[in-house]
């Protein structure tokens, strides 16, 4: 469900006109919606709560660290979830209190360590023995105690590409199952942390509840054998992963299913069991409430193919080229009922073959400075965006009812160039 509609001819983001926002701002530029952004986070936590209880929902800030984003999500009592001592410090400039910050990741640092630890957050998810250790030590010296859980590898992957998925044995992430009850048995005498439960994360972008329960069914039987050994398990985080419709239909809603699906599941599954969950949904939440919107710089028709030159790039949204990725595009200009479409190969203008979103695309004349939309653009695309071939970081905005804020302005020349930084001898 999101909130991007045609409206007198033209699409809007709730209330605002997105020609506007390209007038006023400039393209390429990230639109996101507030409302679709709360609604995703109210629809799931409110699933969650009803399905197991005590539930804390630690939104996956990789998604989409926009500080507006934070903010909208925090106001909502939302939690993170955190991948770096800059996501740690995000989250804390947004407002996020550190006992509502979770910290994962195969490799955090001494320093990383120290600041989380410090900054005194709900819990680290170890992924490591070497982790372990290091965050014992770390911990101790500042004389505290972290609470953390063992992120597990289940030996179940899945995802919607191959380079997403994480739960497998073949990946790199979390300590393998054997491993936990001597790894729990050895933290139990380490003065700098408190293991606190387990966390499992399979991969990102699944659609299939089957998967999420085989996972699951697997920490369930862990945490039984874990309590049977005398260990404290009080916690249990299930990761995010639960994936988003990328072929949505231009209606305003496009129904229910998979995150009531997801909670019964859930519900089932850990009926009983006596923990406090945890989750770290990332795309669900702001996946479809964000769009980038470009404009179309040229048309150049060659003897086999239409191309369609826009001004956005594979620095500013890298899904396509990444993962082969589908985006819909949509046109500002709403499309006559019936008008002819044309194949079009919609490409950016970075030097690489690969800056290409889409071949053969069956869309709308479309002409030089007509304004386009790739939708379900607000999870992994501003956040995975970089300056390659010199170009600057675009703006987001975040649309609010009738208006909107821009929540990142576009980077500048001075600051991604830096001349300013060079030491002197560089004269
Ligand atoms: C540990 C962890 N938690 C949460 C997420 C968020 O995933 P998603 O955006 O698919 O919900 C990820 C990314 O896959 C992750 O690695
Ligand atoms: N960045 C990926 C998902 C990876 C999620 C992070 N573990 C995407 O755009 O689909």
């Amino acid at each position: 469900m999101h909130h991007f509609a045609y409206r007198d001819g033209s699409l809007h983001a709730e209330g605002v006109d997105l020609r506007r926002i390209a007038a006023e701002v400039g393209t390429p530029v990230y639109v996101y919606s507030t409302a679709t952004i709360e609604r995703h986070y109210k629809l799931f936590a409110a699933a969650m709560k009803k399905a197991a209880g005590k539930a804390h929902v630690f939104y996956a800030m990789k998604a989409n660290g926009n500080l507006g984003v934070l903010k909208t999500l925090g106001a909502l009592g939302a939690g993170i979830d955190t991948v770096s001592e800059g996501e740690v410090r995000k989250a804390l400039a947004a407002g996020i209190p550190p006992e509502k910050i979770v910290f994962s990741g195969v490799g955090k640092s001494e320093q990383e360590l120290r600041f989380a630890v410090e900054t005194g957050i709900y819990q680290v998810n170890i992924e490591s023995e070497s982790e372990l250790d290091l965050l014992s030590k770390v911990a101790s010296s500042l004389g505290k105690r972290q609470e953390a859980v063992f992120r597990v590898n289940p030996d179940i992957g899945a995802g919607g590409h191959a380079k997403i998925t994480t739960g497998s044995s073949e990946n790199k992430f979390g300590v393998s199952f054997e491993e936990v009850g001597r790894l729990y048995s050895r933290a139990a005498n380490m003065p700098g942390v408190r293991i606190m439960g387990l966390a499992v994360h399979i991969g990102s972008q699944i659609r299939e509840i089957d998967a999420f329960e085989a996972a699951y069914s697997k920490m369930v039987a862990l945490v039984g054998d874990l309590k049977g050994e005398g260990h404290r398990v009080d916690r249990l985080d299930l990761g995010g992963g639960l994936g988003i419709p990328y072929d949505i239909p231009k209606t305003f809603d496009y129904g229910p299913g998979l995150i009531e699906a997801y909670a019964e599941m859930v519900g089932r599954v850990t009926k009983g069991l006596d923990v406090e969950l945890g989750f770290e949904p990332g795309r669900l939440i702001v996946g479809n409430a964000g769009l980038l919107l470009t404009r179309v710089l040229h048309l150049n028709p060659r003897p086999t193919k239409q191309f369609l030159v826009v001004d956005a790039a594979m620095n500013d949204l890298v899904r396509p080229a990444m993962y082969e990725a589908y985006h819909e595009i949509w046109p500002v200009a709403e499309p006559a009922i019936g008008s002819p479409e044309i194949a079009y190969d919609v490409v950016g203008p970075i030097c690489e073959s690969g800056d290409t979103f889409t071949t053969g695309r069956a869309l709308p004349q479309l002409k030089q400075n007509d304004l386009v939309a790739f939708m379900t653009a607000g999870a992994y695309g501003a956040s995975m965006s970089s300056t390659y071939n010199q170009r600057l970081l675009v703006a987001e905005v975040m649309v609010k009812g009738d208006d909107y804020a821009v929540t990142r302005p576009r980077q500048s020349y001075e600051e991604l160039i830096g001349t300013d930084r060079l030491p002197g001898w560089f004269a």
